[in-house]
């Protein structure tokens, strides 16, 4: 019978060794801490992640089909209450290449801050802002990460160190992931922007050499607090902002300093409300967007997992069909009325919020936008739906890309301006409405709230 022997120089060894050598030499005389014992022993699946699994990616020779029909949707005329939201034309080639210019440039997004607070944010003067807003785990993180060009998988996985280092946005299947205001640079600022940053980077050498030179300690003093009151030269052409969500995981706290940030940030330019296409306008949103008509921020709605509202249609159809192409177009118009339906809430919703306060209106400069965007930043097949639209979009809200998109729809016609990108719309009233007398005195409330042009700076 083999026996196991004490190697004789065992006291010669580092004392944590000596234990080791002898459980592995003896393993009878220490059954329990055996090295098998070790190898399965409990404690190390404290150390596992306290994500799950990813589920294995669809095949995509099944599943994929062309994506939908649009990636943006314009509302129906009001006037028509049956009528079905209709495809928006894509944004032109050359705005297009711009917008994903700015948010793909070379260098990659950079990783800003983290702040906890709404006074930790760093002073912005110059640089536009947009702020992503969505309930928890609604894609807000990955959407970010699939802006800057990271696709699907790597969109969807960022964890660790490694994603803080690369500037991408950290993301996970659990609620409550991001509990602070991220901030991410991208692009680089327009050239007037870079000659009037090298100024500014002058005036700050020149203060700094005055708090070394600076004849007596009062005016070192004074040079020092300039010194550290300055604001550093533009960098990006534009800053995303990753909020906290809310809903499940989220804290009153959060929801404080967000309402700070939209009410107090000068250089905010806008905030995307981000909705999951699956699950469609909860409770929370409602509030939020009520937060924003009282803060009076532009506003766009984007939805997100759009390719999960796709895929589930396909094979939900897939079921019911024998033949696989068939079922897959069918899929499709499932996938479309389905995303329909979503759109068709979302307009309504932000109709309802409007009606409740009188200067935040329907595609105004300080109001909501009417064109609703579809993507799915997190798509397992790599495919990024929606997501150079929403671009080009973002860009838009932070005024970085003009629209001179016309669009005419039978009943409205919709004519993009170029300066602002704020859309002006002409609404052909067929027939006179019957209106009832609260409607008559709502409108006169709201058109009295609307500041009054003055003709002369005498009148
Ligand atoms: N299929 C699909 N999954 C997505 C999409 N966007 C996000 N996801 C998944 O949804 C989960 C949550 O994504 P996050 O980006 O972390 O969500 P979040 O809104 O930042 O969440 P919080 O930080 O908790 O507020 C992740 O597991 C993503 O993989 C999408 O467009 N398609
Ligand atoms: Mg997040």
């Amino acid at each position: 019978m083999a026996t196991s022997r004490i190697p004789p120089n065992v006291l010669a060894m580092p004392p944590p060794l000596r234990s080791l050598i002898l459980t592995h030499h003896t393993p009878r005389l220490f059954p329990c801490c055996s090295s098998r014992t070790f190898a399965t022993a409990k404690p190390l699946s404290r150390y596992r992640p306290s994500y799950e699994p990813e589920p294995p990616p669809l095949e995509p020779a099944e599943v994929y089909i062309p994506p939908l029909e649009s990636t943006s949707y314009l509302p129906p005329p009001s006037n028509d209450p049956n009528g079905l939201p209709f495809p928006a034309p894509p944004p032109p080639k050359n705005s297009l290449a711009k917008a994903t210019e700015i948010f793909t440039s070379k260098g990659g997004p950079k990783f800003l801050y983290s702040a906890g607070r709404f006074l930790e944010l760093p002073v912005n003067s110059h640089t536009p802002e947009i702020c992503l807003i969505g309930r928890s785990n609604v894609g807000k993180s990955t959407l970010i990460n699939a802006l800057s060009g990271l696709l699907g998988a790597s969109a969807r996985n960022s964890h660790g160190v490694v994603a803080r280092k690369q500037g991408s946005a950290i993301t996970s299947r659990k609620a409550g992931c991001t509990v602070t205001l991220n901030g991410y640079g991208f692009g680089t600022p327009p050239p007037e922007d870079a000659t009037a940053a090298a100024e500014k980077s002058q005036e700050i050498k020149a203060k700094r050499e005055a708090i070394v030179k600076g004849a007596t300690r009062a005016a070192r003093r004074e040079a020092q607090k300039d010194y550290m009151r300055r604001e550093p030269p533009r960098k990006f052409a534009l800053i995303m902002v990753d909020m906290p969500g809310y809903g499940l995981g989220s804290k009153k706290d959060w929801g404080l300093e967000i309402q700070k940030y939209l009410s107090k940030r000068q250089t905010l330019k806008g905030a995307v409300v981000l909705i999951d296409a699956e699950a469609g306008v909860k409770e929370q949103d409602r509030m939020v967007l009520g937060n924003l008509r009282d803060h009076g921020v532009r506003t766009m709605v984007v939805l997100t997992k759009g390719d999960k509202v796709v895929d589930y249609a396909v094979v939900e159809q897939r079921k019911k069909d024998a033949m696989m192409t068939e079922g897959k177009e069918e899929g499709r118009k499932v996938a479309e009325e389905r995303i329909h339906e979503v759109l068709v809430g979302v307009w309504k919703e932000l109709r309802r919020v409007e009606r409740r306060g009188l200067t935040w209106l329907e595609g105004e400069e300080k109001g909501w936008e009417r064109e609703v965007w579809v993507t799915g930043a997190g798509d397992p097949r790599n495919g990024g739906l929606g997501v150079e639209t929403a671009r080009w979009a973002i860009c838009r809200l932070a005024g970085l890309v003009e629209d001179k998109r016309r669009i005419v729809v039978p009943g409205l016609d919709v004519v993009a301006k170029g300066k602002k990108g704020v859309p002006k719309v002409v609404e052909e009233v067929k027939e006179p409405e019957i209106v009832s007398f609260d409607d008559i005195e709502f409108l006169i409330a709201r058109e009295n709230a609307k500041p009054k042009k003055r003709l002369h700076p005498s009148f």
